[in-house]
């Protein structure tokens, strides 16, 4: 046991601020027996643990020993547990004040995140002889439930690439998230199975957490990582609907930067989405802590799930996992709890230094030990959601440079469903000797736009056939909060594309030497290509017609419109008609014919799938019998079920998926209304 510092000062009482929603606890991880054994087991402390201000500090500092890649900072949280100290203790001091508050109405959870292998499953789920907080939790609450004459039951499930799993029955299609009228969260198709007794527990959480297999698809002999959950309800004994109180416990999957280790195929993809989604996660913790008023919830299934419980006055315990000896993740964990502790604080009167470095989970996206050393560098909590508003903003360039390695692998592995799925048909329509310089343009903003949340087409009008250019905006709509299409939105296309141009000429100077098969540098083929459409623009003018009071001098405004775009003389609103008299440039013209596109076409999506008939709906690729009476169910219960493209989700399809099918279905539409002269 010599990983901790002499410095380390051992629990006295769980001192949880009920001004704090948040508390952010670490937890060093015991040896195992193989690590005792070892080398590992006799070596010095790696991690140290302080309280700064001796006994009346309300905190601890961590720090991390000898290595040469260890951060020399600090790094603050609420507390830490050390090596010997055991999930009992943590339970007596954490999670009990917590039970007594579910039963007084409220959610609370605990989250366990960290590394990989540094100790989340043995703190959440535990083993039969070692009971983990879950276990520990739901004896007491068992019995205060038998006390006072309520009941309990649980669901427990898998989040595996952003779909969740049914743990208590496997056999079951994936759960749907749901917003029932009153905004709450339904989890649609997830089982609930009362409890009466600990070992009726363990025999269905364990089971339940052993059933599912890893997927055939992956061809690994690993099980397949993905966050565990398990919620507790104690409802009124013998009414279903009047539920008490609610907890959570989330095992969640460790965080591993892909970037250090050899990471391939189905295992990055599958690495990708877990890191996606804890920064969506860490993204939700910011946002409540500093009271945003727009919470991200959306950004991945995880958080979706558990809006309930994570907004509102319900407390959550963030449990840190550390691992005992070297490990560059945990590190990076521990800079992220540290961040979140400085957030938690919304109503410190503490003194605050302000750091220009972007820190935390901005550094963190961006693959770098944060420099948060919260001894040194705190923020208000406006100086904090300021800094890192514009810390994402240029995290979204820099990280645009910096991912365009791992979307090299999204474009050749993952090749993006929507482009398996609809580039046949839409290679089909595009002149073959554009089809390469179209792909390239699509690769380019792939890898500058971080998130795969949203697609949006622009269509330049050629002599003879459309173009279309694949962009991918969403992540830069969701980090600058702009409305769509609002002027501030200005991610557009080309934007994308001379981002990627930069980045592939500075590419290309350093690997310029490398390439010598003759065939013309990336950047040059872009560069054809943008001049094609400039000249394309100018040889097509196709005028918008304005509205007839318009008479200021760009009323000769033009852009490029592609047959059979959604009406823009009868749609116009009023802010539609400012940008349209404002077009200066063809690039303009070309973002806003896409958006307003894009806007259409997802209204139509959407309306298409909260109205069509069985059979329509089959004749979309992608939906199926299954699919088909799937959505007519969700249809019963609710009228309008799909509201949003990220509804799509819930029934298993990638937006992108329907969006393409849908695009080109009425696409072929049109051009045989269009040749047959109708
Ligand atoms: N306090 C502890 N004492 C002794 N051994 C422990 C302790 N905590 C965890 N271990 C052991 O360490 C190993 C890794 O733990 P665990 O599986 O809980 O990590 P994890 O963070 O859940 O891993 P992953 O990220 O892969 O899900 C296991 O063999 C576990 O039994």
């Amino acid at each position: 046991m010599a990983s901790i510092s002499s410095n380390y000062v051992k629990a006295d009482s769980s001192s949880w601020n009920p001004s704090r929603k948040f508390r952010i606890v670490g937890k060093i991880r015991g040896f195992t027996d193989l690590e005792s054994q070892s080398s590992i087991g006799l070596s010095g402390p790696w991690i140290s643990v302080r309280k700064p201000n001796g006994e009346f500090s309300e905190s601890v500092t961590l720090s991390f020993g000898d290595h040469p890649t260890s951060r020399k900072e600090s790094y603050e949280i609420d507390y830490c547990y050390a090596q010997d100290e055991d999930n009992g203790l943590i339970f007596s001091r954490e999670i009990k004040p917590m039970i007594s508050r579910v039963f007084n109405g409220h959610t609370a959870s605990v989250i366990a995140y960290g590394a990989r292998g540094s100790g989340k499953t043995y703190t959440i789920q535990g083993s039969d002889e070692k009971p983990g907080l879950a276990a520990l939790a739901m004896t007491e609450l068992l019995q205060m439930a038998g006390e006072i004459g309520k009941s309990v039951s649980i669901s427990s499930f898998e989040v595996y690439q952003d779909h969740i799993y049914d743990l208590l029955d496997p056999k079951r299609p994936p759960v749907l998230v749901l917003e029932d009228a009153q905004g709450k969260i339904q989890l649609k198709g997830l089982s609930q199975a009362p409890v009466n007794s600990i070992s009726e527990f363990y025999r269905l959480y364990f089971n339940g957490l052993g059933s599912r297999k890893p997927a055939q698809k992956i061809p690994t002999e690993l099980p397949r990582r993905s966050h565990k959950g398990l919620m507790v309800y104690v409802s009124s004994q013998n009414s279903e609907t009047s539920l008490v109180g609610k907890m959570n416990f989330v095992d969640l999957a460790g965080y591993e930067d892909t970037r250090r280790k050899s990471v391939d195929g189905p295992n990055l993809m599958e690495n990708t989405k877990i890191n996606k989604s804890l920064y969506a996660l860490q993204n939700v913790v910011y946002a409540l802590s500093v009271n945003e008023s727009h919470v991200p919830y959306r950004e991945s299934k995880l958080t979706r799930m558990l809006q309930d419980s994570l907004g509102g006055m319900n407390q959550i315990l963030m449990v840190t996992c550390l691992n005992p000896s070297f490990c560059q993740d945990t590190i990076y964990s521990v800079s992220l709890a540290s961040r979140s502790y400085q957030r938690a604080l919304t109503n410190s009167t503490k003194k605050i230094k302000s750091s220009a470095k972007p820190t935390g989970l901005s550094a963190l996206k961006n693959g770098k030990p944060t420099g948060v050393s919260s001894t040194v560098k705190k923020q208000t909590s406006s100086q904090v959601h300021f800094s890192d508003k514009k810390a994402n903003f240029t995290d979204s360039k820099v990280k645009g440079r910096k991912l365009f390695k791992e979307a090299n692998y999204s474009i050749s592995s993952e090749k993006n469903s929507m482009q398996a799925d609809s580039s046949s048909s839409i290679a089909s329509v595009i002149e073959p000797s554009l089809q390469e310089e179209v792909k390239s343009i699509s690769d380019v903003s792939l890898a500058t736009v971080p998130s795969e949340e949203e697609i949006s087409l622009s269509v330049a009008v050629t002599d003879t056939e459309p173009v279309f250019v694949e962009e991918k905006v969403s992540a830069y709509h969701d980090n600058n909060n702009h409305p769509e299409g609002t002027p501030g939105n200005s991610s557009t296309t080309l934007a994308l594309i001379e981002e990627g141009h930069h980045i592939i000429e500075e590419k290309e100077n350093k690997s310029l030497s490398a390439n010598g098969n003759g065939s013309p540098p990336l950047s040059a083929r872009l560069r054809e290509l943008s001049n094609n459409l400039k000249s394309l623009y100018s040889s097509t003018q196709v005028c918008i017609k304005l509205p007839e009071n318009d008479t200021s001098s760009t009323n000769q405004a033009s852009a490029l419109v592609e047959p059979k775009t959604p009406a823009v003389e009868k749609n116009l609103r009023g802010n539609d008609k400012w940008e349209v008299a404002n077009i200066s440039s063809p690039w303009e013209a070309l973002h806003m014919h896409s958006s307003r596109m894009k806007k259409s076409l997802v209204e139509e999506t959407l309306k298409f799938l909260n109205s069509a008939n069985k059979e329509e709906l089959k004749g979309l690729k992608g939906i199926g019998e299954k699919r088909s009476t799937y959505i007519l169910e969700l249809r019963q219960e609710s009228p309008e079920p799909f509201k949003s493209l990220d509804d799509l989700k819930d029934i298993g399809l990638s937006e992108k998926q329907v969006f393409f099918s849908i695009f080109c279905t009425t696409l072929f539409f049109n051009l045989s209304k269009t040749m047959l002269g109708s």
